[in-house]
């Protein structure tokens, strides 16, 4: 006699919105079906542990799935523990009916910003979003047990009957609609299971019935109980003439006759059961780690190191980080954490879970502790999960502490890679900068790494509690040969992520100036000027500043005029800290394109060296043909090696220097 029954649902208000839910991964239900599937035979596997079932000694575990694109079905197939009747109508019946409607009661007013993390709780029903029709044969495992045939067209309604299915296990089959057609499509399904099934515990293996056979040849020896063979192949001996000393041919056998088989193509499961953040560390080797990198992240370039987490207590999470090599300049800076839970893939980069600057890294991590069946929101507020986060972050400190300790070598040759992640953890994360702190380097003018301790220990004598620091090495080359001249050090601050660094440092540090490079030129650089000699140059400072003001027709510059130990050196911009800092500001927050010096940006000086001959020239012939055009070129030289000429003063830049060279030719 076959059951019949309804769901209390309303059908009409379910599937709108549900349909709706999935709109964004609608393949979820290859997960659900699946996971139930892999669920099933873990019940079974327990069973056999405990002594309550056997497990026959030929039985491979294991779940199939199935497309077939004529019948537009696919089939999920497992030799799990199975269904009784009673167990359909309470699981499939009153359980994944109800929680089907218990979700639609719960969340059909939410939006999608309240996404429900991986969309757990809705296993077995969400086979309606893509089915019209579905259909269970289930058998239980238990003795003498009674198959039954469940099928329910649109969800609403169900029969249930006994069945014919023969071994224990459970075959849903579903029917798709029209929408959904891409499914059945193997290639399609192969990329869904590897999504989401690529880990998980029980042997995944997807075929297809519509393709064409596929076939393999193997040795003889090779045959095992479970190979089709389809053919035999007689190889015939391979032989060879030689000829003896004697002059006589003769024929020799080089490879004796042999059998192969042709069999039927050994279907390769689509998942790999034990991933590597299951195994104990001391089992994995290096080329473990960088492989998995590799079959997971599909990137070429070797991961710098990585850690592996594996905790129990008190909770459970295990997973594999990895410090991928960056290339700043077309990579962008974003990383990959892959969330499963219990090996079932949830998703990428769970920012509830996951410290945002970790995002940065690329990863697995497997919490099966984690709560999550609820919303995003109500995770952010999980003291569990804060706890989750903060485990990982330690561990990824410890991590680089400890290198810094014991492998600084290493730790060095990282730092180019490494360091703009490190930043952003201290920007993001206080617990993390505070562990992190004494680990941070900088990079020197000779190319060594030092701690700030370090740098400013060295650099005691010159400029006590003060670091200069070069943005941009191109545009700030002509100070750093002044630097490199007079035995001074900088260090390099050269990525984004500096710009506010430096201002964290500063924070952190309140006893020590960080000082941009360009921002003034150093006593180091200057002669000595009496009060006198002040006195005696004033004229000429006054002189110098109008002649140049005048030149180049901006009322408002600021020169300084200064005795510079090389006389080589005829003029320089710099910019006060304070101005640098702003139009750093300015940069990140103006819209692209605006110019910054509409908010009075600016801050230049030019300084002119007393000492150069040009300059000298320029004082003397304060009406001379060529001189304004040498305060012209000596004010855009000065720009230039200290960044870059708007348009219109290169080209005007680029016009003087060919009439200069054609004075110089004329002479
Ligand atoms: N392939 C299967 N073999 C045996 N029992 C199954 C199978 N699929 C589903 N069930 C039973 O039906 C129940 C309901 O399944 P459903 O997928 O709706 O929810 P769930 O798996 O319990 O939880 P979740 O919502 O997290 O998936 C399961 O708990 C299980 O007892």
């Amino acid at each position: 006699m076959a059951k019949t029954g309804s769901l209390t649902i309303n059908s009409e208000n379910i599937f709108p919105i549900i349909k709706k839910w999935l709109y964004s991964d609608h393949d979820i239900f290859y997960r659900e079906l699946v996971s139930n599937g892999s669920d099933a035979i873990t019940k079974l596997k327990k069973l056999d542990v405990m002594g309550e079932w056997q497990k026959p000694d030929d039985l491979e575990f294991k779940i199939e799935v199935i497309t077939d694109s004529n019948e537009k079905t696919i089939t999920f197939k497992d030799n799990g523990i199975g269904m009784t009747m009673e167990e359909v109508d309470e699981y499939i019946n009153q359980i994944a009916f109800s929680g089907a409607k218990d979700f639609l009661e719960k969340y059909k007013d939410k939006t999608n910003e309240d996404q429900i993390i991986g969309h757990f709780g809705l296993g077995f029903y969400s086979a309606f979003m893509v089915a019209d029709k579905v259909t269970i044969d289930t058998k239980s495992y238990k003795e003498g047990a009674a198959p039954v045939h469940w099928e329910s067209d649109g969800g609403t309604e169900f029969e249930m009957e006994e069945g014919d299915k023969e071994e224990f296990g459970t075959t849903i089959k579903l029917y798709l609609n029209e929408d959904c057609l891409e499914f059945c499509n193997e290639y399609r399904a192969r990329e869904v299971l590897e999504k989401y099934c690529s880990f998980m515990p029980v042997a995944i293996y997807l075929s297809n019935v519509t393709a064409e056979p596929q076939y393999e040849t193997i040795e003889k020896e090779e045959l095992t109980e479970k190979d089709t063979v389809v053919e035999t192949i007689v190889e015939e001996a391979k032989t060879e003439e030689i000829e003896k000393e004697n002059g006589e041919k003769e024929t020799v056998e080089v490879s004796p006759a042999k059998e192969k088989y042709k069999i039927k193509k050994r279907p390769v499961a689509v998942n790999d059961t034990n991933p590597l953040w299951n195994k104990h560390p001391n089992d994995c080797s290096e080329e473990d780690y960088k492989g998995f990198y590799r079959k997971v992240f599909h990137d070429y370039k070797e991961p710098l190191f990585w850690i592996h987490l594996n905790m129990d207590y008190p909770f459970n999470l295990k997973g594999i980080l990895y410090f991928p090599k960056l290339n700043l300049n077309y990579d962008s800076l974003e990383g990959t954490i892959k969330l499963y839970n219990n090996q079932v893939f949830i998703a990428d980069n769970i920012k509830e879970v996951i410290p945002e600057f970790l995002m940065l890294l690329k990863g697995v991590i497997d919490c099966p502790d984690l709560p999550l069946n609820v919303s995003r929101s109500a995770l952010q507020n999980d003291g569990f999960v804060k706890k989750i986060s903060d485990y990982i972050t330690k561990k990824v400190a410890d991590k680089l502490t400890g290198m810094f300790k014991t492998d600084r070598e290493n730790y060095d040759k990282y730092w180019a890679d490494i360091n703009p992640f490190i930043k952003f953890g201290c920007l993001k994360d206080e617990k993390f900068a505070e562990k992190i702190n004494d680990s941070i380097l900088f990079k020197n003018l000779e190319g060594k790494y030092l701690t700030l301790t370090e740098c400013l220990e060295e650099n005691k004598e010159k400029h006590e509690n003060k670091v200069f620091y070069i943005t941009n090495e191109k545009e700030q080359s002509q100070y750093i040969n002044l630097f490199k001249e007079a035995g001074l050090d900088a260090v390099y601050l050269t990525e984004n992520i500096d710009n506010p660094f430096v201002g964290y440092l500063e924070q952190k540090n309140e006893n020590v100036k960080f000082l941009c490079i360009n921002s003034d030129l150093s006593d180091i650089f200057k002669e000595e000027v009496t009060e006198e000699d002040k006195e005696a140059m004033k004229a000429d400072v006054e002189a110098l500043t109008e002649l140049f003001r005048k030149a180049l027709n901006k009322e408002n510059l600021e020169v300084k005029v200064e005795k510079l130990k090389n006389d080589n050196v005829s003029s320089m911009i710099t910019v006060s800290e304070e101005s640098r800092r702003m139009q750093e500001m300015m940069k990140m927050y103006t819209m692209p394109g605006m110019d910054a010096s509409l908010f009075g940006a600016g801050g230049e000086t030019l300084v002119l060296n007393y000492n150069n001959k040009l300059v000298q020239y320029v004082l003397g012939h304060k009406d001379g043909t060529h001189t304004n055009a040498i305060c012209e070129q000596l004010y855009d030289l000065a720009a230039l090696s200290h960044g870059s000429l708007t348009p219109e003063r290169m080209t005007g830049f680029i016009a003087r220097s060919n009439e200069l060279m054609l004075v110089m030719a004329e002479e």
